[in-house]
């Protein structure tokens, strides 16, 4: 790739990221890599980037054509600052920060910057994650484009316009792989009041998360129709399906959830 990318943060999120570029169109060189976390930085540099604990470290000559943000956006305020330079030539700006708006990073970089601000979630470790991306208008279609495939390299990708959504999207899929690694936990630690060994019941409740995931991708039906192909009339999947979706079952739980992180969300902002 000939783009280079100037990363803002190398923890969870920044870690997953630069694991999918690198293992498919970016070379690490390409990408200098700022965050004060002497561990997580070494992450970076093992990857083969360029890392620094400091902007002021960086070589005077780098000019990055992407600029990746993926600090707390607690941090947002006291860090973007100190990327104005390097930023000033015109580089795109793309946020992974839950809750910070497209304004607050228009007052850092000027309001003509092109901006995109971006959802992914941690499954893009692995490279499934879901990414909903949102621009400010201003990007050029090449660095739509650059934003696209550095996404894509890492999971499922997806364009919305309207930033207000944002929030919802953090407050499903952002956070959404919280609740299902809660869902196995719950499942596994049935399975052992109900006399199986912590192991197996661990795995039987990942393996079968997981394969319902991929079942539900790889299927046209709707989850509602996967759903009843597992339950035979008057079986154990009825029996276990009426408490599960009892009018205080996990439908309001999970509307609350999300809810709860989509308020969280705005608030951040
Ligand atoms: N975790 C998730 O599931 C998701 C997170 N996000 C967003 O991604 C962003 C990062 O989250 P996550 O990766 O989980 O957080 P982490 O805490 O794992 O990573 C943030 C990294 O930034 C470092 N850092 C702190 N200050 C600076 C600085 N001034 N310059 C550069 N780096 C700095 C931190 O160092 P130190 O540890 O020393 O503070 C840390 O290494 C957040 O804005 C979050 O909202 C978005 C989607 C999903
Ligand atoms: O919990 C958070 O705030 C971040 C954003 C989405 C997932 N983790």
């Amino acid at each position: 790739m000939s783009s280079s990318i100037l990363l803002v943060g190398s923890g969870k999120m920044g870690q997953a990221m630069l694991g999918g570029w690198v293992d498919t169109f970016v070379t690490p060189s390409d990408v200098v890599v700022v965050d004060p976390n002497v561990e997580n930085l070494a992450v970076a540099k093992a990857l083969g980037c360029i890392g620094h604990q400091s902007p002021v470290d960086i070589d005077g000559s780098f000019q990055p054509e992407v600029i990746v943000l993926a600090v707390k956006p607690q941090m947002m305020v006291d860090v973007l600052p100190t990327f104005q330079t390097l930023a000033a030539n015109g580089a795109l700006i793309i946020s992974i920060a839950a809750g910070t708006g497209i304004a607050q990073f228009e007052t850092a970089f000027g309001a003509t910057a092109s901006i995109i601000r971006a959802m992914p979630n941690t499954p893009a470790a692995v490279r499934h994650g879901m990414i909903v991306c949102c621009q400010n208008g201003h990007a050029s279609s090449a660095q739509l484009e650059i934003c696209d495939k550095l996404m894509t390299a890492i999971g499922t990708v997806a364009w919305i316009d309207d930033e207000k959504l944002m929030d919802a999207v953090t407050g499903l899929s952002g956070s959404g792989p919280a609740y299902v690694f809660h869902m196995i936990e719950a499942m596994a630690a049935a399975g052992v009041r109900a006399g199986l060994p912590e192991d197996l019941a661990e795995t039987l409740a990942e393996v079968t998360v997981a394969g319902a995931g991929k079942l539900a991708i790889a299927s046209d039906e709707p989850a509602s129709k996967l759903r009843e192909n597992v339950t035979s009339p008057n079986g154990t999947t009825a029996a276990g399906l009426a408490v599960l979706m009892a009018e205080d079952g996990l439908g309001p739980l999970i509307e609350k959830t999300v809810a709860a992180a989509t308020k969280r969300s705005k608030e951040l902002g």
